[in-house]
């Protein structure tokens, strides 16, 4: 029987297409723009020309020794035929190093695109659009609380929000995951510029100052269950030590609803003294935005607080583009109440946030495994996201807009 021939199909086209595709990743599109902007300038046509005549020279040794050992395998052979196997074994593996980079590098540049929706918060990196939410008293729901949930998303790459009634203090949280606690959440109950004082201290670059919750909700379900949490878990910052107020005080405040505990006023001349940037955390209309914004919020949270404040409050989903509409597309917007899952961190980005908020994803998934469970829940809604941009041709978040989505008629 005749040994099988293949057909030669391939012509000198294909194989110059074949070799640019191959040369050209997404690396030369991320880390060019990179390299020229903070690093070479206009120079870097310079180092284009440089490279390209070095490859030149590295094309003709190879053109010389291919056609010295006209056999397949590329490097490996062409050492092995000139310099012997010791050698030819080193540059083989080296190879396959140089895949395994060349491979990994072609990673950064697709993840560099999926962070490019908002690359930063007042300088903190945002690899992901998906932040962990402020919840107090987080021993409740696993031993490891906060600090697990800062692990797990500093892991993703994603930033928490450290809050000032869980269970653990700004510095155990902080020290968990540096590079996600960098937010500490705090109530603007009078002594909120001390906070901003402390914790920029321990590091953290912003402040999220809860705005909706004076009092605390009217929850009849907390009430029929007779839900009496014990107070300790809710002290990691309330001591009443240094300044800082009392959990019984705090509780006292929350749940006594005694009427106004702040106001514009009172909380604009606390925020005079931040010294932080701040994030408005609670805002559900234009007109709320716009005063958070006069009295120098940086960015907004649009936030029912999950629905756990005013029971006839509208979704945060629905007040979202009138809050984008009013405060220009500059404002940094984060959203948070209900995200369950990647489509809906893919509804919030259409309508107008930069990035959303999970709470109660988060604390089921801490519930569930700890840190472990934290960080699942992240990669399903990273996951689930991406799917959804390929199956909608959004190559980058900034492409998610409110053209890809259609609102049923109500
Ligand atoms: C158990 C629990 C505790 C919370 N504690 C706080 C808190 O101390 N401060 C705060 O600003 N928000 C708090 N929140 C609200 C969250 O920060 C966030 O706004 C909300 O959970 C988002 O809605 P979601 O749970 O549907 O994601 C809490 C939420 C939950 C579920």
């Amino acid at each position: 029987m005749a040994a099988p021939t293949l057909t030669r199909s391939l012509g000198r086209l294909d194989l110059i297409a074949m070799g640019v595709g191959t040369i050209v990743g997404a690396g030369i599109f991320v880390t060019s723009g990179i390299a020229a902007a903070t690093k070479a300038g206009p120079a870097i046509v310079l180092s284009f020309v440089l490279a390209g005549a070095i490859c030149a020279l590295v094309a003709l040794c190879y053109s010389e020794l291919a056609s010295m050992t006209p056999l397949s395998g590329s490097a490996y052979t062409y050492t092995r035929g000139t310099l012997g196997e010791a050698p030819a074994f080193l540059v083989g593996w080296n190879l396959l190093l140089e895949y395994a980079v060349a491979a990994s590098a072609i990673a950064i540049g697709g993840s560099g695109l999926f962070g490019a929706a908002l690359n930063s918060l007042f300088g903190m990196p945002l690899a992901t659009p998906i932040l962990t939410a402020p919840f107090g008293g987080d021993a409740l729901f696993h031993p490891d609380g906060h600090p697990a949930v800062a692990r797990a998303a500093q892991a993703r790459g994603a930033l928490s929000v450290v809050p000032e009634a869980g269970s653990f203090s700004y510095q155990r949280v902080r020290a968990a995951a540096p590079q996600a606690a960098r937010i500490a959440q705090v109530h603007p109950f009078g002594h909120a510029a001390l906070v901003a004082e402390r914790v920029a201290r321990l590091g953290y670059e912003a402040l999220c100052v809860t705005l909706d919750c004076p009092v605390g909700g009217f929850r009849t379900r907390n009430m029929a269950n007779r839900f009496d949490p014990d107070q300790r878990h809710f002290a990691g910052n309330l001591t009443g030590a240094d300044g800082a107020p009392g959990v019984a005080e705090v509780f006292g405040q929350l749940l006594k609803r005694g009427g106004l505990v702040w106001d514009w006023a009172e909380l604009a001349a606390a925020a005079a003294g931040f010294g932080l940037p701040w994030i408005a955390k609670g805002v559900l209309t234009p007109a709320a935005a716009e005063r958070a914004l006069d009295i120098g919020a940086a960015a907004l949270v649009v936030s029912n607080h999950g629905g756990r404040q005013v029971d006839p409050a509208p979704a945060s989903l629905d007040m979202l583009p009138r809050i984008r509409a009013a405060v220009g597309p500059e404002v940094p917007i984060l959203l948070d109440s209900g995200i369950r899952t990647g489509a809906d961190v893919y509804l919030a980005l259409a309508l107008g946030a930069d990035a959303v908020i999970i709470g109660r994803a988060a604390i089921y998934g801490l519930a569930a495994a700890g840190e472990a469970g934290v960080d699942r829940v992240l990669e399903l809604l990273t996951e689930e996201l991406r799917t959804l941009m390929i199956l909608s041709g959004a190559r980058t978040l900034v492409d998610i807009d409110t053209g890809r989505v259609i609102r049923a008629a109500t």
